[in-house]
């Protein structure tokens, strides 16, 4: 079998692998990959010079904790056949894949997993989580402040549009808001321009609620649609994006207050929205639908770790086992200032984890202590995996919604 990069001429024939992979029809109108970066698109031929395997990568970005914002690879697209399944196509694509990212001196690498029970073996953790948020509209009075409002008073305006009348608002504030949330990712201007992924960054029909500040600058949005034929009616949100709180506030009340529907919708949101401390009744947004969301494969673990931001001092000693793509080793991490240095080190591991489990911990949304009560990650002294807790921190949430 040989991997090799996609040329232009074996466009359709990769299109044609990856459609039957997942079991769909090709549909010429059908933009879901229109963001292909074909010169970073891989195929698996056999020896008889069968196309059997394909896989991809997007050059996004990824805001990491403190609103450091870092390059990143996608990875998208991965297929086999059915008729040559199981047989390590895909195992000799990720290394081949896995192998490239480094040359192009990417570090970390990044997918969204059809299934969960396929990429760990390749040094992936799921790190990010989404679940869905349904507010009955007759229990959606919003809660009265206390001590004060922690969220400011809104000064701005909000205003209703469609999909094709936003113009490059969405663009534009979504490109705002996500250089500040950790676990975020970019969305190209070509993936704008060509209208590729899902809604609404494709083009379906969508309603925008637009909000503006004091001086009419558009500052957050809502897309939505709304369905009346069944009971109960819905109005679903795709995305409530905002720049801060206090706008992604007033597009929730906005959302909420709509009449004719029986319920709201939020179909992705993090684990942390605050919405529900912004309702009287506190249980009138019924969670379900938790998933995970963004996986991390970490690829060079010192340039990983003294990437992001920190939150609090102190010096751990990681043992990281890498028996995939010989990412780990043992190394010194040492945070002072919100800063790290890590280095390799002989000193005594305090705790031992797999590359993937660093991957789940690294944007601070899966607490190392978590993974040491399931047995997956090995604490060595008392006190370790506490103190892990409190460095791996983030200052929000991550969260991603990107689909890719
Ligand atoms: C980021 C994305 O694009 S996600 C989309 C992933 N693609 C799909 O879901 C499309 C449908 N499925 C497929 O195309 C294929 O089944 C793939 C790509 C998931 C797997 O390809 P294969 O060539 O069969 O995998 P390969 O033979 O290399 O298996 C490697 C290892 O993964 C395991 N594995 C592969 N697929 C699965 C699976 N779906 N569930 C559990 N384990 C799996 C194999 O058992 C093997 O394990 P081992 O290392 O312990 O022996």
């Amino acid at each position: 079998m040989e991997i090799r990069p996609t040329t232009d001429q074996d466009v359709d024939v990769f299109l044609d692998n990856l459609h039957t992979a997942f079991g769909m029809f090709r549909d010429p109108d059908n933009t879901l990959l229109a963001g292909y970066e074909w010169d970073r698109n891989l195929m698996a031929w056999t020896e008889d010079g069968r196309a059997v395997g394909t896989t991809g990568a997007y050059s996004f970005e990824l805001t990491l904790p403190g609103a450091v914002v870092v390059p990143v690879a996608g990875v998208t697209g991965v297929t086999v056949l059915p008729t040559h399944r199981r047989q390590g196509v895909l195992k000799a694509m990720m290394r081949h894949q896995l192998d490239a990212l480094r040359e192009r001196g990417e570090f970390l690498s990044v997918l969204l997993a059809s299934e969960a029970t396929i990429y760990r073996r390749f040094g992936y953790g799921p790190a990010t989580y989404t679940q869905r948020l349904t507010v009955a509209r007759h229990r959606n009075a919003p809660a009265a402040p206390r001590a004060g409002a922690q969220v400011a008073p809104d000064a701005g305006t909000v205003e209703v549009l469609t999909r094709a009348d936003s113009g490059e608002i969405l663009e534009q504030v979504y490109d705002r808001y996500r250089r500040l949330q950790p676990g975020a990712l970019s969305r190209p201007a070509h993936w704008w321009e060509r209208g590729a992924g899902q809604p609404p960054v494709s083009p379906a029909p969508r309603f925008v609620a637009v909000h503006r500040d004091a001086d009419g600058t558009p500052d957050g949005y809502a897309t939505y649609t709304i369905s009346r034929d069944a009971s109960p009616s819905s109005l679903s949100v795709d995305e409530v994006i905002a720049v801060d709180d206090t706008v992604a506030a007033a597009l929730t009340r906005v959302l909420l207050d709509h009449d004719l529907v029986d319920q709201v919708v939020f179909r992705r949101t993090s684990t942390e929205d605050p919405l529900f401390w912004q309702l009287a009744d506190f249980r009138a947004a019924e969670v379900s639908g938790f998933d995970d969301w963004l996986w991390v494969r970490i690829l060079d673990v010192p340039r990983a770790l003294t990437s992001r931001a920190w939150f609090a001092d102190g010096e751990l000693v990681l043992e990281v086992a890498d028996g995939f793509a010989n990412a780990g080793g043992r190394f010194l991490l040492s945070v002072r200032d919100g800063k790290a240095s890590c280095e390799r080190t002989d000193r005594e591991a305090d705790l031992s984890l797999d590359v993937s489990d660093l991957g789940s911990v690294y944007l601070g949304g899966t607490t190392p202590s978590t993974l040491v009560r399931a047995g997956q990650i090995r604490a060595h002294r008392p006190g370790a995996a506490a103190l892990a807790d409190t460095l791996f921190r983030s200052d929000r949430t991550p969260y991603c919604l990107h689909w890719f």
